[in-house]
């Protein structure tokens, strides 16, 4: 039985015509209709799917753009009665003289114990944060639920996100802004170069150019970093300092920020107040930093290498505890000056400062593995490496003077005790070694 005496006949339609060219012609017509319409439903059902799995039909959200952005910046959806009752509960101010605050990086190491110290002393606090998988997203959410039980709302979304922040400012009237969320880590700005420069740089723009148009401008309040000293070599390290000598791409968007801050403090007014943060640690840490991981290494039994400079040159960082850091924060944010512009108009001269928050006692990194084999009854194989020339630098130490006096700051907490507390901390939360971190 031939392909053709296969097809069922259709009685009066193609009876008359018998010719095999026309007959095959009528058929191919039929058929190619029917594969038409079912294709053309396929390619329809696409299209649905497309559209409403589309970032543009949410009531807003961000539009990924780059494998980049894919990491980062994920397509979060936000708005809604319920979702704003939240964002107004979570900035409303319950203390008298409190200030509301959008903390950006809430889920981040010091964004949450900075949002935890604003909401236990009565501010409003909304946090904002892009949860993205810099490093062990479960941390962060984590960090999440910590910050949801003390009353703190973390809204999912990314600072490049203009229409999202433009919301939150129809929202709540901040009074200030503490900007936390970045890219961290020196090391990573080799492998991702652009994400410094879409969080520390298009991020921070964009920051900017929301609190500069809403009316009343906030203050704000944002986080440096040590490493803009790069290549200075006078100690220790004083605001007045070169910073010209950036060593890494992650401290030349750092430096960028304080110049954009420059920017917009003198176009627009802004209170602007950076703060150059020195190798923080501590509770609910980041573990991308060399701390987080040599516990986990010495944990597993795992050499960790412990980088050494040029003719066994002794590599050290200013350590700074994270509660001192928190304190510096709140300090910076209580004594900041209002903005003095408005609706993108500057009124005025504005307050426009830097300060470095370090511990100002620089430890080698070889002490800081003995205070860790100590802590965790561990010995650490050791494995003595060149320091890479990837961005580290050989030490810092910070001159804390500038900050002493202006916010009263005044660090307590020294490595051996701060460890201590980090220490215990990862042990009850990682147990001592099967769950461990990623
Ligand atoms: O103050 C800052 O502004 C920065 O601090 C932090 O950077 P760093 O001071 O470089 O911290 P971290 O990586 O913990 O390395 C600590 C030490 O261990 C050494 N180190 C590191 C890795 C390794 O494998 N071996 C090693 O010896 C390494 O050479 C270094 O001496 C933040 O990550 C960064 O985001 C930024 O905030």
């Amino acid at each position: 039985m031939s392909h053709i005496d296969n097809i069922p006949s259709t009685p009066g339609k193609f009876k008359m015509d018998k010719s095999p060219y026309i007959h095959h012609r009528l058929r191919w017509h039929s058929s190619s209709i029917a594969k038409l319409t079912f294709w053309s439903f396929i390619f329809l059902g696409l299209i649905l799917v497309f559209f409403f799995r589309s970032p543009s039909t949410a009531p807003s959200s961000t539009s990924p753009s780059s494998d980049l952005s894919r990491r980062s910046l994920r397509t979060n959806s936000w708005g809604g009665p319920t979702w704003e009752k939240r964002v107004k509960s979570s900035a409303k101010i319950r203390s008298r003289n409190g200030i509301s605050v959008l903390v950006t990086g809430a889920a981040g190491f010091v964004g949450t114990h900075v949002s935890a110290a604003l909401k236990r002393r009565g501010d409003g606090v909304l946090g904002l944060d892009n949860f993205n998988d810099y490093y062990d997203p479960s941390l962060k959410r984590a960090r999440q639920a910590l910050l949801e039980r003390t009353g703190v709302f973390i809204v999912e979304g990314d600072i490049n996100d203009m229409a999202l922040l433009k919301k939150l400012f129809d929202i709540v009237q901040f009074t200030h802004v503490m900007h936390l969320a970045a890219q961290a880590g020196v090391r990573y700005a080799m492998e991702n170069p652009s994400s410094y420069v879409h969080s520390n740089i298009a991020g921070l723009v964009s920051v900017l150019e929301v609190c500069k148009s809403v009316n009343p401008q906030p203050a704000i309040v944002w986080a440096s970093s040590s490493s803009v000293y790069g290549l200075n070599t006078k100690v220790p390290f004083s605001e007045k300092d070169r910073t010209d000598q950036p060593a890494s791409l992650y401290a030349a968007t750092k430096k960028a920020g304080e110049e954009i801050a420059h920017t917009y403090n003198h176009i627009y007014g802004l209170s602007l107040t950076g703060l150059r943060f020195f190798t923080v640690y501590g509770p609910w840490g980041r573990p991308d930093m060399a701390y987080f991981f040599f516990t986990r290494d010495i944990l597993k039994g795992k050499s960790i290498p412990i980088f050494e400079a040029a003719n066994h040159g002794t590599v050290a960082r200013d350590f700074t505890y994270v509660d001192d850091i928190v304190k510096g924060c709140l300090a910076a944010l209580d004594t900041a000056e209002k903005s003095t512009g408005s609706g993108g108009k500057k009124k005025g001269a504005a307050q426009l400062r830097v300060f470095n928050l370090g511990n100002t006692s620089p430890v080698p990194v070889s002490d800081l593995v003995s205070i860790l084999e100590r802590l965790l009854k561990v010995k650490a194989k050791r494995l003595i490496m060149k320091l890479p020339r990837n961005g580290d630098v050989q030490f810092t130490h910070a001159n804390i003077s500038l900050a002493q006096r202006e916010l009263g700051y005044k660090p307590t907490t020294d490595l051996q005790t701060g460890l201590k507390k980090f220490v215990r901390w990862y042990l009850s939360y990682y147990g001592s070694g099967k769950k461990s971190a990623q």
